[in-house]
């Protein structure tokens, strides 16, 4: 059976217009299927694993952004630790949609909606695991990108750019606010057991794919096939010489920047002089310190082929 999840907020109610239109060539093509409609933030998870425990789904499509691609992703890790494995399509209907864009899933709903219902291409991915139980999809960050995730999702300008087309916008606009003010901390980062002290770290992120925030190439080699997790590190003492990488960190050119370190391993620590906040997927979620490890190959999801840049 297949499933259908639903975050009708997505992309500020483009969610709600996409499905409609899934409705109905499921209907028109007699698939067979199960909907459910999330009906608040926070619950995406367990509608996911619900969906699949109680009507056996071996295929979940999702229609929304990576917030919820990352909710549905922890909702299929615990079915799949419980027994019940299923596969995640997704409808791109968000703001960013990295996830999408990984995956080659196309942005055109009818085209997604081709892909999904397909039984090629199964693309196995890793999946980044918190100490706390919490799995991402695409990167888990701490500091500057926390920030940006937590004040971008409350931002008035989101729901506006949003609605003529421009919601990528959004975050390139949080970012220059946050850079006015920003404060660097000490860090400790540690991988696979050796520790590297941050005096003035900006952020640490944990990619499992090259980008997060709607195309920025944080960690351009980042791979979820690999087995490993790739972790980027921005420090330094002045915010004048930060300056070049937001310009050229879109096209994943601040690479060879002074300021911009890589690292590779299986277990991620962080831990922090003040506590740094933590985006997973884009959303805000906790605050450092930070215990990551990679599960390889941990789910399935259906696309057409991986892509490392637009
Ligand atoms: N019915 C609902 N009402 C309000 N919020 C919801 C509902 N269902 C899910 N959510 C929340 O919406 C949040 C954002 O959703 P999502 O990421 O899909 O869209 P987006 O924010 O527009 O896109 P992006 O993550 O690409 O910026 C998630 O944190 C999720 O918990």
């Amino acid at each position: 059976m297949i499933g259908v999840l639903v975050n009708p907020r997505s992309g500020d109610g483009r969610g709600c217009d996409i499905w409609r239109e899934v409705r109905d060539r499921l209907q028109k093509f007699s698939v067979p299927h199960v909907a459910v409609i999330t009906s608040r933030a926070g619950e995406t998870g367990e509608l996911a694993e619900k969906m699949v425990s109680e009507h056996s789904i071996e295929k979940l499509i999702v229609i929304g952004g990576d917030g919820t691609i990352h909710e549905t992703a922890g909702g299929l890790w615990q079915a799949y630790r419980n027994g019940s494995a299923c596969k995640l399509a997704v409808i791109p209907a968000g703001t960013g949609n990295d996830f999408a864009k990984a995956y080659g899933i196309p942005t055109d709903p009818v085209r997604a909606l081709e892909v999904a219902l397909s039984n090629e291409n199964y693309i196995h991915i890793d999946l980044l695991r918190t100490a706390g139980g919490m799995v991402a999809v695409n990167s888990i960050g701490a500091g500057f990108d926390g920030m940006v995730a937590k004040l971008t999702n409350e931002a008035g300008y989101k729901k506006l750019l949003n609605r003529i087309g421009l919601g990528k916008l959004s975050y390139f606009i949080t970012i220059l606010r946050v850079f006015l003010h920003y404060k660097p901390s000490r860090a400790w980062l540690e991988v696979d057991g050796v520790i590297h002290e941050l005096p003035d770290m900006w952020l640490a992120a944990i990619a499992n794919i090259p980008f997060y925030g709607g195309s920025i190439q944080i960690c351009p080699a980042a791979s979820p096939f690999d087995g490993m997790a790739d972790v980027v590190v921005i420090q330094s003492r002045g915010r004048i010489r930060l300056l070049p990488i937001l310009f050229t960190v879109y096209q994943g050119k601040h690479t060879q920047h002074p300021s911009v370190s890589f690292f590779k391993g299986t277990s991620i620590r962080l831990r922090t002089e003040h506590p740094l906040l933590i985006q997973a997927d884009g959303e805000f979620t906790d605050s450092t310190p930070l215990h990551v490890d990679i599960v390889p190959a941990a789910l399935t999801v259906i696309g057409t082929a991986y892509k490392t840049y637009n």
